[in-house]
């Protein structure tokens, strides 16, 4: 398992991973979240000692990271997907992996069979893909067979073929008993292949808790009805004490009541239901119900803004709303953005 104790990084005065405490479990995948900055890199690159944590502990299977012999036989990572060295083979990339950690040559024709690259194993790396660089980082991450296994943004510059492989092989790695922490900003994703859920807001702990429960406690469940005798219905519902609201489209929203009961209520008082859907938010409105308060950079809804006529090309947009005197604003479609000053 991985356990962080109140690890925490300053990078001067900027706060980017603020007293976390948690625990990675094996024999389940659990995702990690943020918006953009909350810090989710930094503390995965803390969790493999490339970056020295300003206070706090990780323990990998129980030690620090450089008491590990051998440390790819313990931890395999998928960080930046284009940070092999472009001139070596895909091939020669692992070998080199595998013999500065104790790992025999004949694992490298086995994961490069894994990921699907037996056929470019002698392929420079600089001429891969980003799908292609990213089954090689993958590669890697699996090359010591490692009990626990870090992925950054996985599903990057896969296609649809390599988004659901990816996905398996997280769901077939954490069933092995293996420990799999995995970020994506694809919450669609994420809802399919988390069991548990981290979230992170400005360096912070907001969730520690399982998928299901992360999505009912930040989202709203409610069960929708429609019916062409919808006036009756809402007396019927009103005259069983049940609140219901007419949404925009005409049809109702019950909640706290489940669909059987209503349905039942329905059809005993032989009013005609054209639509009874029990409704669950998905994770991605969870998430941004949850990091609202948290996200560090908004951009507007809308139209991108067009560039003024006759402004010269590089010439400054006008300052937004709310700007404040002398300060330096983002450029190009900068003004229609603006960080967020919470
Ligand atoms: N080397 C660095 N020097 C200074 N600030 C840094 C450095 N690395 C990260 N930061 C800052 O720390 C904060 C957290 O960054 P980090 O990359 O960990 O966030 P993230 O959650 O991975 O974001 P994203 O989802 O956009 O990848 C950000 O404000 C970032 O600007």
């Amino acid at each position: 398992m991985i356990e962080l104790e109140g690890l925490t990084k300053h990078y001067g005065d900027k706060v980017a991973v603020d007293d976390l405490t948690f625990t990675v479990r094996p024999g389940i995948v659990t995702g990690f979240l943020g918006p953009n900055g909350a810090g989710k890199s930094t503390t995965m690159r803390m969790m493999l000692d490339l970056d020295n944590p300003t206070a706090g502990t990780v323990r990998i299977d129980g030690k620090h990271y450089r008491q590990l012999r051998d440390p790819l036989t313990y931890i395999g990572a998928l960080l930046e997907a284009k940070s092999v060295h472009g001139g070596r083979s895909a091939a020669n990339h692992l070998l080199c992996l595998a013999q500065s950690n104790g790992i025999p040559r004949g694992r490298v024709s086995e994961v490069l069979d894994t990921v699907g690259l037996s056929a470019v194993a002698k392929k420079r790396a600089k001429g891969f893909s980003l799908g292609m660089s990213q089954r090689l980082g993958i590669a890697a991450a699996l090359l010591g067979d490692p009990r626990v296994l870090l992925f950054d943004e996985p599903v990057n510059g896969l296609d649809p073929e390599g988004i659901h492989w990816i996905r398996n092989l997280m769901k077939n790695l954490a069933s092995q008993g293996r420990t799999v922490f995995v970020s994506s900003h694809l919450m669609s994703e994420m809802a399919l292949t988390a069991e548990h859920l981290i979230v992170i807001g400005q360096g912070r702990l907001m969730a520690d808790t399982s998928m299901r429960d992360f999505i009912q406690q930040n989202s709203r469940s409610y069960v929708r009805m429609r019916s062409p005798e919808r006036e009756k219905l809402l007396d019927l519902l009103h005259s069983e004490g049940i609140d219901a609201a007419v949404a925009g489209n005409g049809s109702l929203e019950v909640d706290g009541v489940p669909a059987d009961r209503l349905g039942e209520l329905a059809a005993a008082h032989q009013l005609v239901l054209h639509e009874l859907s029990p409704q669950q938010a998905s994770l991605e409105e969870a998430f941004m119900q949850l990091t609202a308060e948290s996200v560090e950079y908004h951009a507007h809804d809308g139209e991108p803004v067009p560039a003024q006529a006759g402004a010269a090309p590089g010439a400054r947009t006008p300052e937004p709303a709310g700007a404040r005197p002398g300060e330096p604003q983002p450029s190009g479609w900068g003004a229609d953005w603006q960080k967020k000053r919470s």
